[in-house]
């Protein structure tokens, strides 16, 4: 094993209060940023690391800061200290052409007066610095970057930023590894990182084995930074190729049975790796109080839900009669956050999930409890119903044809077929037709129909006035 290098940190002051107005513009303006529609009003600092001195030709800035925000009427009067988000940040004299869409812009104030600052995930240097900190097994102030020694990490692969929209920010080097910064960052276990390391133990093929990661050590607490996984080259994504073959009038059932079986894989090696649970009726009516809950505050955020409630809520209390009646569910570690855009097909065929995060707005305890694996099912279901509304010319039966081929596969690998539990699966189904309201809703209104023609069928067709 390779002796870590461990440097001492340097941060000079007055470093933040240099960035803070150009921050203030930018950071709303991220794809990543989890605070929209609410201004920043300042920040403060978490951490910071000079990765390379500000003042050199090229100085490279590891921040991790608190984004300070006016409450959004939503949290009522609960104090909230501001999302903590990672930054890493360029300091030249001038950027170079190829880096000018990269421009954070230019301090005019402190040290960083007069030089230039800039994202650097967008310059090859930083993003080779990251990758032989990784390789190397760094540490550096609060920062430590970990491997795993039993894979090779080459110390020539060409970085490049992956530029499709993400909640996070990733490079791909030499599209052998990818590194994944996570951008809103959470004291304590990350799913994203814990999850494929358990399933790389349990030798899962359908999951990128992790083979670096990058943590912050902060006032006792462990933040996971980053994530450098195997690169699936040729890849292309379920959801990207579900709209290929429908724009084709092409069956899908074939690959979405493959990807019941992929499901069902990950499920039963992540059963052997972390701890089942059993949900009797205390744990299944807390479910069920949660999924309620979440219907009344998307009905207070989405109006057009409103004559839907009733019907949607006979979902939810169907489950709670059943668990009234005696009947228990196993619940165990699972993606939390499955859709077409979370799997990976490379040109042979074969199916990867990736993204374990899990729904990024939930604080981590919550997303690392053992649940029912209907809830990655639905997500699933939903997926296909999505494609099938998204915009091409309706091919009657492609989602219910592919929803049945994908409860078909996953029944051949792990022996139990979803659609057994019909309860269960319209109750976990409901309540993600219901987050997808709020969430087109708040990111992309044009699709909200696409959930509120679910809604209408999941509540029991025509809206209650
Ligand atoms: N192991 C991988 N191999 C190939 N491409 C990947 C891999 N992991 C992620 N990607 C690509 O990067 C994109 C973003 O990854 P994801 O983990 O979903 O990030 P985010 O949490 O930011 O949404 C994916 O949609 C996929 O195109
Ligand atoms: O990208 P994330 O994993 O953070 O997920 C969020 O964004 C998704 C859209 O990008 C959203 O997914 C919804 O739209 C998809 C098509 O774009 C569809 O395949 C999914 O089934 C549907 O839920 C997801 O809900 C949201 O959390």
């Amino acid at each position: 094993m390779s002796e870590a290098v461990i440097r001492p940190a340097v941060t000079s002051p007055g470093l933040l209060a240099s960035l803070d107005p150009l921050l203030r513009e930018w950071l709303p303006r991220q794809r990543w940023f989890a605070g929209k529609g609410r201004p920043v009003t300042g920040f403060s600092q978490v951490a910071a690391v000079e990765l390379l001195p500000w003042n050199a030709k090229l100085g490279l800035l590891h921040l991790l800061v608190r984004a300070h925000q006016p409450l959004a009427p939503t949290h009522g009067a609960l104090p909230h200290p501001g999302d903590c988000y990672q930054l890493l940040i360029g300091v030249r004299e001038t950027l170079p052409p190829h880096l000018a869409p990269a421009l954070i812009g230019h301090p005019e104030e402190g040290p960083l007066a007069g030089r230039t600052v800039y994202e650097a995930l967008h310059d090859p240097r930083a993003a080779d610095l990251l990758l032989e900190a990784l390789r190397t097994r760094t540490q550096v102030g609060g920062l430590r970057f970990e491997r795993d020694t039993r894979q090779e990490l080459q110390d020539d692969l060409v970085p490049r930023v992956v530029t499709a929209e993400q909640s996070n920010s990733s490079i791909v080097y030499g599209d052998t590894f990818i590194l994944k910064l996570l951008r809103r960052i959470l004291p304590g276990i990350n799913p994203d990182l814990e999850l494929p390391l358990a399933l790389a133990r349990e030798d899962c093929p359908r999951v990128p084995a992790p083979a670096g990661w990058m943590v912050a050590d902060l006032d006792a607490e462990t933040y996971v930074l980053g994530v450098l996984q195997r690169f699936v080259p040729g890849a292309t994504d379920g959801w990207d190729l579900a709209l290929r073959e429908l724009a084709k009038g092409e069956d899908f059932s074939g690959e979405a049975r493959a990807l019941g079986r992929a499901t069902a894989e990950v499920h039963t090696a992540l059963s052997r790796a972390l701890p089942t649970v059993t949900l009797g009726h205390t744990q299944m009516d807390m479910l069920v109080d949660g999924m309620i809950e979440r219907l009344e505050a998307a009905v207070q955020a989405v109006p057009a839900l409103r004559p839907y409630a009733p019907g949607l809520r006979s979902a939810f209390d169907a489950l709670a009669e059943l668990a009234a009646e005696g009947e228990t569910w196993t619940a165990q570690r699972i993606h939390g956050d499955l859709h077409l855009g979370q799997c990976l097909r490379d040109p042979a065929g074969d199916w990867s999930l990736i993204d374990f995060e899990g729904e990024p707005s939930k604080p981590l305890a919550e997303r690392r409890l053992p649940q029912p694996t209907a809830r990655d099912v639905a997500g699933m279901l939903r997926s296909f119903d999505y494609a099938a509304h998204s915009g091409q010319p309706l091919v009657a039966d492609w989602a219910d044809v592919c929803r049945a081929a994908y409860c078909t596969g996953y029944a051949e690998v792990s022996g139990r077929d979803p659609r057994s539990e019909p309860v269960l699966l319209r109750a976990y189904e409901t309540d993600k037709a219901i987050y997808e309201v709020v969430y087109e809703a708040r990111h992309r209104p044009d699709w909200l129909p696409v959930p509120l023609a679910a809604v209408h069928r999941l509540a029991g067709g025509a809206a209650a006035s």
